[in-house]
């Protein structure tokens, strides 16, 4: 993808993301299909004078075009951010047939399993914390993994961002027109573990707000029954996880709120 139309997507989000963030409630109460699935996780977790504000759009199909037309018509960023979801819906393309060849599979094995479908896009605004009244991070987000099959993260130079790795906490420090990409939930219960979904976090700042837009490419609305992939199963490697729908892992997910670091468990044989 091209630097400078990166650079565009994180200044139009930058420029509009508060408006948006203003008509969030509006966009809730008319759009049908916006689902604020980490409002209530959040809430927990904040301390109690901060505030972390995130939208979630799910982009299936044409219809669901409407809920940005809604949106964005108020904040005329409509197609700054279409033009943004294509680039990274064509890198996506690419990154899954990476991903295919380098776990052993046909190029086109994983856009086969409708890996590709869906994609939900989750908007960030972190306000800045100044309060160091204690030792204790200070989250935006707290500890997850996506659930996705892989996620395409914008973020700012202001970093934050953390992944859990080999027992400690470690910085995604920020790379100017570089994308984060991650494995979710879905690919590790397709892969039947070869691949693993990473832990991660958001610190917020102490001064500055901090923006981020992700893209997760998920299985949300989807009835398609996902389950490890038959390539990865075999008699020396059980299938670790039953099959289940988009549906089943979400309602699971939002049933716990307090940690969804293993969402996938409850779903293992
Ligand atoms: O804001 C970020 O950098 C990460 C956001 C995130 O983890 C998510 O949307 O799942
Ligand atoms: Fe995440």
């Amino acid at each position: 993808m091209q630097g400078g139309k990166i650079d565009t997507g994180v200044n139009a989000v930058k420029n509009k993301a508060a408006a948006a963030l203003g008509d969030m409630a509006e966009v809730i109460k008319t759009g049908g299909v916006v689902a604020p699935v980490f409002l209530p996780r959040l809430a927990t977790y904040l301390a109690q004078w901060y505030l972390s504000l995130a939208f979630f759009v799910i982009v299936t199909n044409d219809a669901n075009w409407k809920v940005f037309d809604s949106m964005f018509q108020r904040t005329r960023n409509q197609e700054i951010f279409e033009e943004y979801v294509k680039h990274v819906r064509n890198l996506g393309e690419t990154l899954f047939e990476l991903i295919s060849e380098a776990v052993g599979l046909r190029r086109d094995r994983l856009k086969e399993a409708k890996c590709e479908e869906g994609m939900l896009v989750s908007c960030h605004y972190y306000p800045p914390c100044p309060d160091n009244s204690d030792a204790r991070p200070k989250l935006g987000s707290v500890q997850h993994c996506d659930p996705s099959f892989l996620t395409l993260l914008l973020q700012d130079q202001i970093g934050g961002l953390q992944v859990f790795h080999e027992g400690n906490w470690v910085d995604v420090t920020p790379l100017h027109g570089a994308l984060v990409v991650n494995v979710g939930d879905f690919l590790r219960l397709m892969t039947n573990d070869q691949l693993k979904s990473v832990v991660h976090r958001v610190l917020v700042d102490r001064v500055s707000p901090r923006l981020s837009v992700a893209c997760l490419y998920t299985a949300t609305t989807s009835t398609t029954r996902f389950g490890p992939l038959k390539e990865f199963v075999s008699e020396s490697n059980a299938s670790r996880y039953r099959e289940i729908t988009g549906k089943e892992y979400f309602v699971h997910l939002l049933s716990k709120v307090k940690d969804n670091t293993r969402g996938l468990a409850e779903f293992e044989i």
